[in-house]
């Protein structure tokens, strides 16, 4: 088991507890998507996981351990968070960006060295980026900074990647892109990853499990397929959904549709 959240339970101050009792387990290699309406906790809940925010009650635990209690940097050499929204106040290149991904790595004082930029441009090499290596990254897309984001959270080599909504905004052909290095990273290298989003099919086309919040507190967590049910999604989001299964060549792909607001 790599991350493991037990009663988890977070309101921030003076406000209504937003997450109750949490709780779930994450095994190498496995994708968990979390999902829910717009302002439910789930970015809350990304970083309540990995200790970014105190849980009120409960504990997350990374290999077994208290996150609360492992060394800052031992946590973060293991653990990459990619954010959601991303504007950078100076200017910097693609590059540049992947080797500050080796900080967790570095000395206090310790610049990044020769190594780390040959790790870099090799990390960009494998995924497809290399031509972003001297673009500065407030002139790239969405879906460039995006892939220049989970280069920079590869190259930290994380044994669990956090990734809030990472294919939002992104075109039908990069969101296609991230999915399939974020399913790479997972089921062929061991990774785990935790993604929040928005968008139901995508989780169900790459993630094992799934944990759907609702605005009650109360949440439902299992399998993706047992999880993004009609029934389930239409509790959640209330809207009435049509949940497709189709063949495309060798494949069986899932859809899900939202169909109307539910009443009351
Ligand atoms: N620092 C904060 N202080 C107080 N309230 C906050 C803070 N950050 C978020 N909130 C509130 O907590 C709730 C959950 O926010 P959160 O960002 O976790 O939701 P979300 O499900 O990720 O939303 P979205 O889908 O819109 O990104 C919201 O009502 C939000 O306004």
């Amino acid at each position: 088991m790599i991350l493991e959240v037990q009663n988890g339970s977070f309101g921030y101050p003076h406000q209504q507890k937003i997450l109750k009792d949490i709780n779930f387990t994450l095994s190498k290699g496995k994708i968990l998507s979390v999902l829910g309406p717009n302002g439910v906790g789930k970015t809350t809940l990304l970083k309540c996981m990995v200790g970014l925010l105190d849980w009120i009650e409960g504990k997350s635990f990374l290999y077994g351990e208290d996150i609360k209690h492992i060394n800052t940097k031992k946590l973060w050499s293991k653990v990459s968070y990619i954010p959601q929204s991303h504007t950078f106040a100076f200017s910097i290149t693609g590059l540049e960006m992947v080797v500050l991904g080796r900080s967790a790595h570095l000395g206090i004082f310790e610049q990044p060295g020769i190594k780390d930029i040959e790790m870099a441009e090799e990390i960009m090499k494998q995924i497809g980026i290399e031509r972003l290596a001297s673009k500065d990254c407030n002139h790239m897309s969405g879906g460039e900074l995006q892939m220049v984001l989970i280069a920079k959270a590869l190259i930290n080599k994380p044994d669990l990647i956090i990734l809030d909504e990472p294919e939002t905004g992104l075109d039908f052909h990069n969101q296609i892109l991230v999915l399939n290095l974020i399913e790479r990273m997972a089921h062929e290298n061991g990774i785990c990853a935790v993604m929040n989003t928005h968008y139901p099919t995508n989780a169900i086309s790459i993630s094992d499990e799934a944990l759907m919040l609702n605005r009650t507190g109360d949440y439902v967590y299992g399998k993706t397929q047992d999880i993004l049910t009609e029934e389930n999604i239409s509790k959640a989001f209330h809207v009435n959904v049509a949940v497709n299964q189709f063949h495309y060549n060798d494949r069986i792909i899932k859809s899900i549709i939202p169909i109307s607001i539910t009443n009351g």
